[in-house]
């Protein structure tokens, strides 16, 4: 039985912890504040992130990092992006040496613009083979209610991939793998500031043309930066592209595009983090992400916008008049 130790117990490593049990693992999901790890063991829900959802025996939950990671075969990591290299500085010694480290993260690290397999490598010393992703149309609370969806598991190792696959199969989630990790990674962190975009555009009162417009061309943006970086075309059109992509825009339960829809509507950056705990990584990583393709020299218009607003103090109907008033130019 594959023994799993999941490391981050808001709303996605709750639910996956759930998902690896579903699928028939042995699981330890690990809580920084023992208070939350001591009410998920005593009731069998973590009541702060997933509200109403029964978590299978087969997950316990400890505050205890050596405790989670004893003997594991797999180690999800599933904390904010901009979190990851501090909390895996100390998890990094208590890794068992051959397991297989999973990212369900979506951001890009601020100030060195590294994926976030690529911090883990950096931390951990692991060889790249050893890291693996998971990406995917994946809204939490859908998954946790169990509603059918399929996700993406990108390493470069097919073995470890494949090992993952089996470890995460369920009648509700169905994970296909791919060998790019560069393009699931880019495809997931990208769509993100598109989402605060799509958010704006609809706390602006606009409608589907406007929403259908902007992830298409976020799309093109996301997959023009991600093949200068060495991302595959076809990922960008799978489901850690475009099918989260459409997901994360269109849906009241994204945090990100919730997010967005409260700039479009009035509020300000610091009036809309104070009202939720929980993690829009758009809002930091639009800024990595402009700096990543500033540096490979890639047009990403729409980033650009989302930075003015979210850093710069643009008003939300400035971004979109500038947006429309560029040059014009063939698709
Ligand atoms: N929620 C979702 O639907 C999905 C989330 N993701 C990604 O998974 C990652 C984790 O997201 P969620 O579980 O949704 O986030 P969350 O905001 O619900 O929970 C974050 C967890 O990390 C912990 N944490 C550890 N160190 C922290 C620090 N320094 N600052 C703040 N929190 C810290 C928190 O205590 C909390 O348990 C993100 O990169 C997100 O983009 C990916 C797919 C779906
Ligand atoms: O990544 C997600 C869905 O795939 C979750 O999106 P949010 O972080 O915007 O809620």
């Amino acid at each position: 039985m594959t023994r799993a130790a999941v490391l981050g117990a808001g709303s996605w490593g709750t639910t996956f912890a759930k998902v690896l049990a579903d699928a028939g693992c042995e699981v330890m999901l690990h809580a920084r504040r023992p208070e939350l790890a001591k009410s998920i063991a005593e009731d069998g829900e973590n009541r702060e992130y997933l509200p109403g959802i029964r978590l299978p025996a087969s997950v316990r939950a400890t505050a205890d990092a050596a405790e989670a990671l004893l003997d594991a075969d797999v180690v999800v990591l599933a904390v904010p992006s901009q979190s990851l290299r501090d909390n895996l500085t100390g998890w990094a010694p208590l890794l068992p040496a051959d397991a297989t480290l999973l990212s369900l993260m979506k951001g890009i690290e601020l100030g060195t613009t590294k994926r976030m397999s690529e911090v883990i490598c950096e931390v951990t010393g692991a060889g790249p083979d050893r890291v693996a992703v998971l990406s995917g149309p994946n809204l939490a609370r859908e998954i946790a209610e169990e509603q059918p969806a399929a996700t993406v598991i990108a390493c470069t190792d097919t073995a470890r991939a494949e090992a993952l696959q089996a470890a995460c199969h369920t009648p509700y989630f169905r994970p296909y793998t791919n060998p790019d990790v560069i393009g699931c990674e880019l495809g997931g962190a990208v769509k993100n500031v598109i989402a605060l975009a799509c958010g704006i555009a609809e706390g602006l009162g606009f409608g589907d043309n406007t929403r259908a417009s902007l992830i298409t061309r976020g799309l093109a943006e996301t997959a023009r930066l991600g093949l200068v970086l060495g991302g595959e075309l076809t990922t960008f059109a799978g489901l850690a592209g475009m099918g989260d992509l459409v997901a994360t825009c269109s849906s009241p339960l994204s945090r990100n595009r919730t997010f967005g829809e409260k700039l479009g509507r009035g509020m300000t950056v610091a009036q809309v983090q104070e009202s939720t705990r929980q993690t829009a990584e758009g809002v930091k990583s639009c800024r990595s992400v402009l700096d990543l393709a500033r540096a490979h020299d890639v047009y990403v218009p729409l980033t650009e916008a989302v930075v003015r607003v979210c850093h710069e103090g643009e008003a939300p109907a400035q971004m979109v008049k500038e947006i429309m008033s560029r040059e014009a130019k063939p698709e």
